[in-house]
């Protein structure tokens, strides 16, 4: 069961995550920009992103999103020190060698869909791909009936070859190559390759649960909003909170530490 934050209970979780080197590691849609909906008109809040600025000052910053690479980049407005893509597909060191199999993968349903799409009366036109190299996002938020929709694009998805990793979230399938990266293992190779020791993840939709199952007590995970099937530890009430955590955050990391040496009178 998931406790609010700005409790006493998180409070002290936080208290106890936050040590220098930490990562403070954020979702991009629906954690640090609101949702909106058109995925093109997504921003980064002013106060969101002077906050990121100030934190990335005091500790390693990491943007993990769904969105490329280069579209999450030209929505920043700063430069964090890591910026992992495609739910942990694009940017993580060590991984170049994988992309040319998962870009395959993923232009043999791009056709799939498109060709499919052209039968209007089946698939409502205001169905949606994105086109993110690595993955896809078919976004429905447009569609007169979503829920017949999200059905019948199930369907679709079931006759795919190679088989995709299908996840859904809000008003969107992300169709990813199974077996391949997810937010959760990209970030333990991230935290194992900048030799951090604990790290705060900050996510709202479904493929952030796969962080969230981690459950390790080196990594606090907060949801935006409660949602009883989250496995996060914890929550933030509303999206727009997610300033008040940005600046317990940087507050507590400005902290001058103490000085482990002790003192010796003269
Ligand atoms: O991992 P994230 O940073 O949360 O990215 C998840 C997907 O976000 C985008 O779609 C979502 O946000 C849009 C803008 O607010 C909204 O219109 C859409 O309905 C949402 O599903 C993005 O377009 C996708 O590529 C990301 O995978």
């Amino acid at each position: 069961m998931m406790t609010e934050l700005f409790s006493d209970a998180g409070m002290r979780r936080l208290d106890a995550i936050v040590q220098p080197g930490m990562l403070c590691v954020f979702d991009f849609d629906g954690t640090l920009s609101p949702i909106v909906p058109e995925p093109d008109c997504a921003r980064l809040p002013s106060e969101v992103r002077e906050r990121l600025m100030a934190l990335a000052t005091l500790a390693p910053v990491a943007i993990l999103t769904g969105r490329s690479l280069t579209d999450v980049k030209k929505r920043l407005g700063f430069e964090p020190h890591y910026v992992i893509g495609n739910h942990g597909l694009e940017g993580l060191p060590g991984w170049e060698g994988k992309s040319a199999e998962f870009a395959a993968a993923c232009d043999g349903w791009r056709e799939a869909l498109f060709m499919a799409m052209r039968d209007k009366k089946r698939f409502d036109p205001g169905i949606r791909i994105e086109d993110k190299r690595y993955s896809l996002s078919v976004h429905y938020r447009m569609a007169k009936n979503t829920k017949e929709t999200e059905a019948r694009l199930a369907a679709l998805f079931s006759k795919l070859t190679p088989p995709p990793r299908v996840v859904d979230g809000k008003f969107v399938f992300s169709l990813m190559p199974d077996e391949a990266l997810n937010k959760g293992s990209a970030l333990l190779q991230l935290m194992a390759q900048s030799g951090a020791s604990g790290a705060i993840y900050v996510g709202d939709d479904v493929t952030d649960e796969d962080v969230f199952r981690l459950r390790r007590p080196d990594i606090l995970t907060v949801r935006i909003e409660p949602h009883a099937d989250s496995a996060a530890e914890f929550h933030l009430p509303t999206m727009p909170d997610i300033v008040r955590l940005l600046d317990e955050l940087v507050r507590r990391l400005a902290r001058p530490s103490q000085d482990p040496t002790p003192r010796t009178s003269a």
